[in-house]
């Protein structure tokens, strides 16, 4: 409610601007890919396209695209380049569109197989020299390879320009932590600095591309267009997805976060949802907003603060001055290291942040896998708020993830990461108390980042309808009671408030029921397992890695997929990851509970509970809801191949279930 209770919405016209066309500023876009297998090299090119192809004025001039690519694949590379090639279809795509549609389209279909048919062994020995860095390396243990796909050096002249376009693979090498997206996004901010060093940056993931031409100057009037720049720390368009499977059969769709979305826009600012985010440079160099203090810490010159600026922001002549420039707001200097891309290997090496405050109060923050939760809260603590760039038609759009492994996987991510902030010293209520964080937006914070705890919770619930039907036991009011409208009361203006919402957004019932019941099983099961596995963690008892999220790219529309087809794909699937284990172990036990629950009324044993204080009604009905939420589980049961639970899982849950039976019947 605290959440909900003051919404904002920003309106932007970007035809206002025209006056100031020539004023706006310069914009740095990054993209970041991990593994060419789970994110295949033609969905990442799709992105980078669409961000070179938008509608920006002087765009050949000011924008700059730089491509991480964790997964250091020479696919991925020659991907890239190939895009490249794809130069010339966009001037003539700005002009006479139609005519040039067809042209267009079989070049792109050229790409498309040019990419889909490319294999990294036969790039490596027959590529040619570009591709003798990739040669006989590691993924994980390799130097910095980094390489100008597109510079503006080589348009001809009356050509039209067409952004710069970079390749990073950072340094890795397994002594250092390379710390997941947040390392990558840091390694391409400093890379960038030396290069173009533009004011603004954007970040989106390999899946999610510009799908509004003018979303850019939509961002600019929310940058440019507060009186006080502290209003617009950063600009989050709200994640929106292409294509995906009806009703949103796995949840991941957030949508009661559609509101909340909009409610904390009114109260300190949206979070940072990692991707489709307009960024300042210096918020992310870790200044203040200037009506907060000025330059917390770095304000004067001279040798002292040299030293400073070095402690800050690492050893690199080129990334101080660069640095230097950002912050003192020297926008007009040129970029140090324009040419070459030496300095920006220097920038990229693993033990370049040594000893400096990158991952900490510079750059993106580490210590959670949920980097964009902590890396947004350190900004709204640094004093920013921060604007919510709600566009139509939606400035950018990605793939949903599909199926059941991929879907949870994706929640144990998201609920290891924000319990990860919780515990550290990183956590809300310290922002709020020494810092800038608002208090209703820590609260805020803190809703989100408590999940994995709700889950603890949840789960206790969930466990008392089948214990009392298995203990002849009850927890509720029985139905002949006064008190039985108690529970219905607020069991059903919960369920009406949820699903009233839904419709509000013009949703389907089934999306709602879809929605809440992945709710359920996300909880018990990503959310559990997130709540024990951090606390393990910080014993180093256990590990946490970023699991890469699958992108489908059967999910997109132009796939033409029949409709059994879709149906199918909406359809649960397992595998024998631990995280379906205790939904599974739910399952099963809300099954054995209503059996033994039933046969005893049936065979009217009941009488012989304490003081006729056996389950009621209303125990009965709240084991028969979890089953209905679990349903996708109880098909899993007897299903078969992927939609069926693997008998490991089933196995081990059903350890836990007789473990349940026998602690529950010994008192
Ligand atoms: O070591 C890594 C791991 C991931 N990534 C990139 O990080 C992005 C996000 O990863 P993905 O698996 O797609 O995660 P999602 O669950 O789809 O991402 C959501 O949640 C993440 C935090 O958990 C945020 O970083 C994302 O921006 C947000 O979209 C992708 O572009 C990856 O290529 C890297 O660059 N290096
Ligand atoms: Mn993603």
């Amino acid at each position: 409610m605290n959440a909900k209770w003051s919404p904002v919405r920003f309106n932007t016209y970007p035809e206002n601007l025209a006056e100031r066309i020539d004023e706006l500023p310069a914009v740095d876009m990054f993209v970041t890919t991990a593994d060419p297998v789970l994110e295949p090299p033609l969905v990442t090119v799709n992105t980078v396209l669409s961000l070179l192809a938008v509608d920006y004025p002087a765009a050949g001039d000011k924008l700059a695209c730089y491509v991480s690519d964790d997964g250091c694949s020479p696919v991925t590379f020659y991907a890239l380049r190939e895009a490249t090639g794809f130069r010339p279809h966009f001037g003539s795509a700005n002009h006479k569109f139609l005519e040039d549609w067809t042209i267009m389209k079989s070049a792109y279909e050229k790409l498309v197989r040019r990419i889909e048919d490319a294999d990294a062994r036969s790039l490596l020995h027959h590529g040619g020299r570009e591709f003798a860095e990739f040669l006989d390396i590691e993924h994980m243990n390799h130097p910095a390879i980094i390489k100008i796909l597109w510079d503006n050096s080589k348009s001809r002249i009356g050509e039209e320009l067409f952004p710069r376009l970079i390749y990073v693979s950072r340094e890795k090498s397994p002594g250092y932590h390379h710390h997941y997206k947040a390392g990558a996004m840091n390694v391409l901010v400093r890379v960038s600095a030396v290069m173009t060093n533009a004011p603004i940056m954007v970040n989106v993931d390999c899946d999610m591309f510009v799908n509004n031409p003018k979303a850019f100057t939509h961002a600019m009037c929310l940058l440019l267009g507060f009186d006080d720049e502290m209003h617009s720390g950063f600009v989050q368009a709200p994640q929106r997805f292409y294509g995906g499977l009806n009703d949103n059969p796995f949840g991941n769709r957030i949508v009661p976060f559609k509101k909340f979305g909009v409610g904390i826009a009114g109260l300190q600012g949206c979070f940072y949802g990692g991707t489709g985010c307009f960024h300042r440079r210096k918020v992310i160099y870790g200044m203040a907003p200037d009506s907060i203090g000025t330059g917390r810490g770095v304000t004067t010159t001279g040798s002292q603060s040299y030293k400073e600026l070095q402690n800050r922001y690492g050893t690199s002549k080129e990334l101080i001055e660069s640095a230097w420039n950002t912050i003192s707001g020297n926008q007009s200097a040129k970029p140090v290291a324009n040419s070459g891309t030496e300095v920006a290997k220097e920038v990229a090496a693993c033990n370049y942040e040594d000893g400096t405050r990158w991952g900490q109060e510079v750059g993106w923050v580490y210590g959670s896998v949920a980097e964009d939760m902590l890396t947004g809260m350190r900004i709204h603590a640094a004093g920013w708020r921060s604007a919510l760039m709600d566009t139509e038609p939606s400035a950018f759009l990605c793939c949903l993830p599909i199926g059941g492994p991929a879907s949870l996987t994706q929640f144990k991510r998201w609920g290891t990461g924000l319990f990860e902030i919780i515990v550290s010293k990183n956590n809300p209520i310290l922002a709020a108390m020494f810092r800038c964080l608002q208090f209703r937006q820590c609260l805020a914070y803190l809703m989100v980042c408590l999940w994995p705890v709700k889950a603890l919770f949840e789960i206790c619930y969930a466990l008392l309808g089948p214990y009392c039907l298995l203990t002849n036991r009850s927890f509720l009011p029985k139905a002949s009671e006064d008190g039985f409208s108690i529970p219905i009361a607020l069991f059903s203006t919960h369920i009406t408030y949820g699903f009233m919402e839904f419709m509000e957004y013009g949703l389907s019932a089934r999306a709602w029921w879809n929605s809440y019941r992945m709710r359920r099983i996300a909880t018990a099961s990503a959310g559990l397992l997130a709540f024990f596995i951090v606390p393990l963690s910080t014993l180093g008892l256990s590990k946490i890695v970023f699991e890469v999220t699958r992108k489908d790219e059967s999910t997109s529309d132009d796939d033409g997929g029949s409709t059994s087809n879709k149906a199918d794909l909406g359809r649960f699937t397992f595998d024998d990851s631990p995280v379906f284990i205790p939904v599974t172990a739910l399952g099963m036990l809300s099954i054995v509970a209503i059996a033994v629950g039933s046969w005893r009324q049936v065979s009217g044993s009941t009488k012989g509970g304490a003081t006729g204080g056996g389950p009621g009604i209303g125990e009965f009905m709240s084991c028969a809801w979890l089953l209905l939420c679990l349903f996708p589980f109880v098909r899993g049961l007897v299903g078969k191949g992927s939609y069926g639970i693997p008998w490991g899982v089933k196995l081990k849950a059903g350890l836990l279930v007789a473990m349940f039976l026998h602690f529950s019947g010994r008192n």
